[in-house]
């Protein structure tokens, strides 16, 4: 699995956490030489051989053409994109047009995620997004002309202003486009974002009833337009689940290059410097730009495979639970909340509301 993370944004959103900027004065040529030569490097030096790329970021569609067509030529040096299941790209709508759209096909993409968020053009502004919703559906259009394989849909919920109705229109809105997954995310309030800040001052609140009827409604209508309700946010077509994304919740080994990008290879994990200026010079001048390294140790990977695995429709093992953690875990099943099998835990549909919580707890 191999992460390559695109810094670059138009404009900043106001609830984002995630290690984007404007592209201001950056080099892209510079930049995506610095990605080509990391890529090459850490694959050869880690001996790992992606089944699957994730372009993330940021916003990988702003890119232009050009850009796009040097860094996919750069990446197939190194390796064989005939044996990859899946090339994902994250775009935003209105960054690209139908040419560009083609594009993203013929360099080898095979998903696209799209980050909609909402339908609503009031939650659209409050969210603080450039895109209309018309402009959304379009782009939905657009990759299904060009004849992409599969399109994924982002879509956030608990939005302060965004009504149940709201969201139901929303989920509405974005099933009618038939994409084959739809991603549906809790807003959270991430600290170093302006939403946290206004939350700190108490002119945002959060509402935990909210977001317990957003999520229910989500699973309620996705599920029985045909979506499976795969992981606590994530919904797929049959054969449309994000096998990059599985490969993170199942504890799989993958590479994470560009700035702020991290990876784990063996128990061992690297985080790369997240400053786009820093991390292009140090690719140049000693090859790599990991700025921070920790070995994982076994509780810690332990906790870890509870928290992502109980998101999964799979459950988790019980042999990662400690005697009082089994304890914990027919409490949740007779609560129900969670069903017990002989070999996993797995929670059912009144737990998966709270599975922040409970894996707290089961820990
Ligand atoms: C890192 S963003 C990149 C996608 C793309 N740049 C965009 O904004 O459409 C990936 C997704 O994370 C989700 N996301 C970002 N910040 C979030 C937050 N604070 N709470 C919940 N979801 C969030 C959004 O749905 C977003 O589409
Ligand atoms: C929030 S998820 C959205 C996934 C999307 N819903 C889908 O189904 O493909 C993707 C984001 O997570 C972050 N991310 C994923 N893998 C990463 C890694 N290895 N290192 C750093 N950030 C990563 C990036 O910001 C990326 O844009
Ligand atoms: S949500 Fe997407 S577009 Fe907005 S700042 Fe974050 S990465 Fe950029």
């Amino acid at each position: 699995m191999l992460y390559l993370h695109i810094p670059f944004c138009h404009r900043i959103c106001p609830y984002c956490s995630f290690y984007k900027h404007t592209p201001g004065q950056t080099s892209i040529g510079r930049f995506i030489d610095a990605l080509v030569t990391e890529s090459a490097a850490r694959i050869a030096s880690s001996g790992q051989v992606p089944r699957t790329i994730y372009l993330g970021g940021g916003t990988p569609s702003m890119l232009s053409p050009a850009h796009l067509t040097k860094l996919f030529q750069g990446l197939k040096e190194s390796i064989d994109f005939t044996q990859l299941d899946d090339v994902t790209m994250e775009a935003n709508p209105a960054t690209f047009d139908e040419k560009k759209a083609a594009l993203f096909t013929e360099l080898g993409v095979t998903r696209t995620s799209l980050g909609i968020q909402s339908f609503a053009p009031h939650v659209l502004k409050t969210l603080g997004r450039e895109h209309t919703p018309e402009e959304a559906s379009a782009s939905v259009d657009m990759l299904r002309r060009t004849g992409m394989r599969s399109i994924n849909i982002d879509l956030m919920f608990s939005i302060p202003g965004q009504s149940l109705e709201d969201w139901k229109q929303t989920l509405q809105t974005a099933v009618s486009l038939e994409p084959q997954h739809i991603s549906a995310y809790n807003l959270t309030y991430e600290e170093d974002t302006a939403f946290f800040e206004s939350l700190r001052k108490g002119e945002m609140s959060q509402n935990e009833d909210h977001d317990a009827d957003h999520f229910h409604l989500a699973d309620e209508l996705l599920t029985q337009a045909g979506f499976d309700h795969y992981e606590t946010s994530n919904y797929a077509q049959p054969d449309h689940h994000s096998t990059h994304n599985q490969g993170y919740w199942s504890g799989e080994d993958y590479l994470g290059l560009g700035p702020s990008a991290v990876s784990t290879v063996g128990m061992v994990r690297h985080k790369n410097i997240p400053d786009t200026a820093h991390y292009v010079s140090q690719i140049e001048s000693i090859g790599n730009a990991i700025h921070e390294s920790e070995t994982i140790d076994e509780e810690a990977w332990r906790l870890e495979r509870i928290a992502l695995g109980l998101r999964t429709k799979e459950g988790i093992p019980l042999t990662l639970l400690d005697s009082e953690g089994k304890r914990r875990a027919l409490t949740l099943a007779e609560e129900g909340l969670a069903e017990m099998t002989e070999t996993s835990l797995i929670l059912v549909q009144r737990g998966r509301a709270l599975v922040d919580p409970i894996a707290a707890e089961l820990v």
